[in-house]
């Protein structure tokens, strides 16, 4: 909860979903539009109040990243790298920004790069003050994937599944919901399965991203959600406005 005590609910748009991830820094306009309209309509009707959003890298950050070898462990100590990664991530938000705004929707960027770090050990520290403070004025505010500075590896790569968790771990979320280009976590028949509990019951599955992806894919997203303490939903773009409406669409992954 945040100081208003209104529900918080954090949305992860895919990278997927809103680019093209087989050409290097291309925009899907037709499915962000999409995905825009959902939300200002949920806005605007009242389903949601207290919202915060984040997008993934896509044909953005995953081009640029795979380009200069950067991955969530391996890092790189050049400045260039750094710049040019944050940068594909700052135009592609720069798009969703926009997109938004089109809509009314009160947007606003917070760039991981500026308010994360990682230590010696990995772990990841990210400041939540300013996202609870911009929610309090009425602000969405719009995390994305990105580099983050990580002591003795120079930069590595912060997905945005980990800018999720981190963000509702940090504002106390009351919902999660990753909006993906599949209907949820899918088992050898291609049917979603409706809830994970743990990694194992569902490892055979799970398999990387079809595209370019330093940050581990399906598999990467199940075992960072395990660990996120609270539950979350998986869910194709077609079930966005369910999802935003409070109800609970494709898989739901509670590691608790
Ligand atoms: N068992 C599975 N069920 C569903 N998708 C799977 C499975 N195994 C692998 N995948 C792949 O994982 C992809 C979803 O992961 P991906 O990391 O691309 O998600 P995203 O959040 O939409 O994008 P991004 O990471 O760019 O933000 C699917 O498009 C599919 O190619
Ligand atoms: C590649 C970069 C910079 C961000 C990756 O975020 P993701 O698409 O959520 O995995």
């Amino acid at each position: 909860m945040t100081a208003s005590d209104a529900p918080t609910t954090v949305l992860k748009l895919g990278g997927s979903v809103i680019t093209d991830k087989d050409r290097p820094e291309a925009l899907d306009g037709p499915a962000l539009d999409r995905a825009a309209d959902a939300v200002a309509d949920a806005l605007s009707a009242g389903e949601v109040s207290d919202l915060v959003l984040v997008h993934g890298g896509g044909s953005f950050g995953h081009y640029h990243a795979s380009e200069h070898g950067v991955s969530k462990t391996e890092g790189s100590g050049e400045a260039r790298a750094a710049v040019e990664i944050h940068g594909a991530m700052k135009t592609l938000d720069d798009f969703v920004l926009a997109r938004l705004h089109d809509r009314d929707v009160p947007a606003v960027p917070v760039h991981p790069f500026s308010a994360a770090y990682r230590d010696e050990a990995a772990a990841l520290s990210l400041m939540t003050e300013q996202v609870e403070t911009m929610l309090g004025e009425g602000f969405v505010p719009v995390l994305h994937g990105d580099v983050v500075a990580h002591a003795g590896e120079g930069v590595t790569i912060l997905s945005g599944d980990e800018a999720v968790t981190a963000v509702a771990t940090g504002i106390d979320a009351d919902r999660v919901g990753f909006c993906s280009t599949v209907p949820g976590v899918l088992d050898d028949d291609e049917a979603v399965i409706p809830e994970i509990e743990s990694y194992d019951e569902v490892a055979p599955f799970l398999g990387e991203s079809d595209a370019t992806d330093v940050t581990g894919g399906m598999a990467g997203k199940v075992r960072t959600l395990l660990d996120l303490g609270a539950p979350a939903t998986i869910f194709g773009p077609d079930a966005l406005r369910e999802f935003l409406a409070g109800e609970d669409p494709g898989t739901r992954i509670d590691g608790r």
